[in-house]
């Protein structure tokens, strides 16, 4: 990178890269947007500036070149993983799960089965990218390899996001301010741009608006939802997304699904929603801690998918009776199909 950089004049390094300034100015060093080239303002440095840095200029220049790197390296998205695969471990009697399961970019996995069956376990296993070192005993490969440990740990280019049942917000910021923050970390360009497209992403999915200026501590459960999907869909460098149940969000599940795919991602989701579950192209199925089964959707399913939608929407509009405090004497609707 250095011997691009080098080559380049200082106004040339701004224009290109703003984020350069921040090397020089928590340096204290002052310097102008001249035609001089990066390389020559490193070495016309005067002495009793590197006296004060106690540097050298190779040795300045070096760490500027270690830094422009790093924040080059930001702007990067794991887009090449193609695959994960769940090798199977073992159930909660220690039974093996005779299971080897294949999923590929752009797939959306359900994860069904009764209340501590371990289909939380098995997310967990995929976030942590086991190695037959969890309770399961499960491995999990991206792309048919171990993944190096560094990636297995990385805190930047973190493979796997994790949108959990709760979603609580902490800081003192306004959704512009939160995705802002977000947008600047990941070194993106035309953020203001990107802050608007999620803010009306996120909007489109919640069912009650909220405004730029809403502070997130008083999004409601369904909205900061919302919100972090469309953040995850555009700002995330992850390309596997887990969720561990979003039925009682609140919130335009198929879009939710549709918008993290469009971008390619590996959906696993845990849920307990027919509906949720028939969205998925496959569903495995847990029972004592182990994977029992892998479901393909089939049309039949598919089918039946839409008719499930239209009871949803029913159920939807006496939801909102209810909610205006009207009386449920008389269905509005025929509920059968
Ligand atoms: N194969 C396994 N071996 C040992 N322990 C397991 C196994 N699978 C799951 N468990 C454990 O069983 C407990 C329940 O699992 P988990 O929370 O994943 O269930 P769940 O299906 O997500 O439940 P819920 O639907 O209530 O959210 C957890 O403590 C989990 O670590």
């Amino acid at each position: 990178m250095w011997e691009k950089l080098s080559q380049i004049s200082l106004r040339q390094l701004f224009a290109e890269y703003p984020h350069a300034v921040d090397f020089f100015s928590s340096l204290a060093l002052d310097l102008e947007c001249t035609e001089r080239t990066v390389q020559e303002w490193f070495f016309t440095l005067d002495e009793d500036v590197l006296q004060d840095l106690g540097l050298g200029p190779e040795e300045l220049q070096a760490r500027f070149s270690f830094f422009m790197m790093q924040m080059e390296g930001l702007k990067e998205t794991v887009n090449d993983v193609r695959e994960v695969t769940i090798c199977g471990g073992v159930d909660k009697n220690g039974e093996p799960e005779n299971c080897d399961l294949t999923i590929r970019a752009g797939e959306i996995i359900c994860i069904v089965g009764p209340t501590g069956s371990g289909k939380s376990r098995l997310l967990a296993d995929i976030e942590w990218i086991a190695q037959q070192d969890t309770p399961t005993k499960r491995q999990i490969l991206i792309n048919s390899q171990i993944p190096d440990v560094t990636k297995r740990f990385a805190i930047e280019h973190k493979l796997v996001a994790q949108l959990s049942q709760n979603m609580n917000f902490i800081m003192d910021l306004t959704v512009h301010e939160f995705v802002a923050m977000h947008a600047e970390s990941r070194m993106i360009e035309k953020q203001q741009e990107i802050v608007e497209h999620i803010f009306r992403k996120a909007n489109e999915l919640a069912g009650e608006p909220f405004a730029l200026n809403t502070p997130v501590t008083s999004l409601s459960g369904g909205q900061s939802r919302a919100l972090m999907i469309a953040d995850t869909a555009y700002l995330s460098t992850s390309p596997i997304v887990l969720i561990d149940e979003i039925e009682n969000a609140g919130i335009d599940r198929k879009q939710a699904l549709q918008l993290l795919v469009a971008k390619e991602k590996i959906v696993l989701m845990a849920t307990h929603d027919p509906i949720l579950a028939l969205m998925g192209d496959k569903r495995i199925v847990i029972k004592n801690g182990g994977i029992r089964q892998v479901i393909n959707t089939s049309p039949a399913e598919r089918e039946n998918l839409s008719r499930l939608e239209l009871i949803d929407r029913q159920m939807a509009a006496i939801r909102e009776l209810l909610r205006r405090g009207e009386r449920i004497d008389k269905l509005p609707f025929t509920l059968g199909m």
